[in-house]
């Protein structure tokens, strides 16, 4: 089997694609069959090399265009996005076994939205003026240099994009290396770009697993890492990170709770509880997965949730009616049922799914425990699939304390009609990304990222330009200079 729209090599440097046989083989798996689709091969340390070099030598003449320059390739390349959106949808639905009826509306329309703000934003990005009496200082917005992104697998053409965009546009260069195990989408992301006129060596992508995303961290010659993924990989990555003193992004995992008091439309909280825990199959870093339900409403919630659940269509991720597919690989199918197994044994109450599907490729169905407590490993860890936690409460207060007692930070929401209430609990909220009467909005108008352990930095927005530039001072006096001496 092979997917139609697939890439001709493995990796894309200096401006056209590349292979090396002699990188080990990494297979692309379509998670709705489990059959092979297609072999990339590991970047050699020789194609490192020819990626590092070509990125620093094209940095320069890239930062020295004008912005609106730069910006110009960028809203060209989200045009083409745009228009090949078909292909690559159907391309990050074999990558990721996502349904076309959400890659076909969410995935490169993201990467094509961050290509657009960022290419606009490019002719903006400017200094300041200082008058201090007659003296001055100004300002100069940089570029950092060479930047490095590494992705997670649920958004391949999306986490390429919300890091290459604002990257380009602040006038660095970038080597994105993709998730191992969804590798296709970023090469056409850099094909793309390319073909809307970017200068070669400005975005490369290579292939591997973590010790090709660690020979790039630790490369002197690079000066910026993103990354997106668990927070165990981010901790490894923030330190080797820090050892060349390099700037980071670190877009990692969550434990989002979502807080839904009785008086909330409970249509709606459904709504925003099935979005923020079942789109994707659940693997979605900002869910929230950590539901607080008002005991008054609990029941209510339940069966309206219960109802609407039975009517996803699980099946075949390229039928355009299909609303929910398998989850991406073997390995992350087995993570889910393992902490499923984990729920029951805890005596949580499964209300539904619960256990594989009896077919082929790697199906779990939305499950949903209820009667969930805090002290619960489904309660406290990252699952990453399509598993939602029930809990009850009675008191704002309380449930403002629980939903906090995590070490994440990524996201949170609030379902209710007290607009005063909604402020008062997203102000109170420990996240980077907080939802009122919503869930997992992700606009590129806004920044996203978490506090506490859930990241550093923040993508999208005018927030990620701090995060791809420095800003240099220059002091001009304009009369003499005394010295005390
Ligand atoms: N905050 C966000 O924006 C966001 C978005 C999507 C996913 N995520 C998180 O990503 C995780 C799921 O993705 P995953 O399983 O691919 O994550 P992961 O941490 O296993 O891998 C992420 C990437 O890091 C690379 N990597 C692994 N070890 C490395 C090392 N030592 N040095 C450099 N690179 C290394 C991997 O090859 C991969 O490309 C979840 O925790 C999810 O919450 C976060
Ligand atoms: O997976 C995390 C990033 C994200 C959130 N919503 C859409 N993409």
């Amino acid at each position: 089997m092979t997917c139609p729209t697939q890439p001709t090599a493995s990796h894309f440097i200096n401006g056209a694609y590349i292979e090396d046989t002699a990188g080990a083989p990494i297979e692309v798996i379509y998670p709705a069959t489990g059959e092979t689709i297609a072999t990339v091969h590991a970047a050699t340390p020789a194609l490192i090399e020819q990626a590092i070099a070509g990125a620093r030598a094209a940095q320069p003449t890239w930062a020295a265009m004008t912005g609106t320059e730069r910006g110009r390739i960028l809203r060209r390349a989200a045009d083409i996005l745009r228009e090949r959106n078909h292909e690559l949808s159907v391309l990050e639905t074999y990558d990721t076994g996502k349904p076309y009826q959400e890659t076909s509306v969410a995935d490169a329309t993201s990467g094509a939205d961050a290509l657009e703000y960022f290419g606009g934003m490019a002719a903006t990005l400017t200094g300041e003026h200082i008058q201090l009496g007659e003296d001055w200082v100004y300002t100069r917005r940089e570029p950092l240099g060479l930047c490095v992104g590494i992705g997670a697998w649920n958004y391949p053409i999306q986490i390429a994009c919300w890091k290459g965009a604002p990257a380009l546009a602040c006038g660095n260069t970038m080597i994105f290396k993709p998730s191992e195990t969804t590798p296709l989408c970023a090469l056409k992301v850099a094909e793309i770009l390319h073909e809307a006129g970017l200068p070669a060596g400005v975005f490369n992508v290579l292939q591997g697993l973590g010790e090709v995303g660690a020979a790039l961290v630790t490369d002197p010659r690079v000066d910026k890492v993103s990354l997106t993924g668990s927070v165990p990989t981010g901790r490894k990555v923030y330190a080797a990170a820090a050892q060349g003193m390099k700037h980071v992004t670190m877009e990692l995992g969550g434990k989002s709770p979502l807080i839904i008091f009785d008086d909330a439309d409970i249509e709606n909280a459904v709504s925003g509880a099935i979005l923020g825990n079942f789109y994707s199959s659940g693997q979605v870093c900002s869910n929230g997965t950590r539901v607080f339900v008002h005991k008054a409403i609990k029941e209510a919630f339940l069966d309206r949730l219960g109802a609407r659940l039975s009517s996803a269509v699980i099946g075949d991720p390229m039928d355009p009616n299909t609303s929910f597919g398998p989850m991406v690989s073997e390995r992350q199918m087995t993570i889910v049922l393992d902490y499923i197994e984990k729920g029951k044994a805890e005596c949580a109450r499964l209300v539904c799914g619960g256990a594989r599907l009896d077919r082929e490729g790697f199906y779990i169905p939305p499950t949903v425990f209820a009667d969930v407590t805090d002290d619960m490993v489904i309660a406290r860890e990252e699952i990453f699939g399509p598993v939602m936690a029930v809990l009850d409460f009675e008191d704002e207060a309380d449930v403002m304390a629980r939903a906090n007692d995590t070490e994440f930070g990524l996201a949170a929401g609030v379902f209710t009609r007290d607009l005063a209430r909604a402020h008062r609990v997203a102000a109170g909220f420990e996240a980077g990304a907080c939802f009122i009467n919503s869930y997992n909005d992700a606009p590129v108008e806004a920044p996203f990222g978490g506090v506490k352990a859930s990241g550093v930095g923040r993508e999208n927005s005018k927030a990620a330009v701090e995060h791809y530039s420095q800003v240099k001072s220059v002091y001009v006096r304009m009369g003499d200079l005394e010295a005390p001496f």
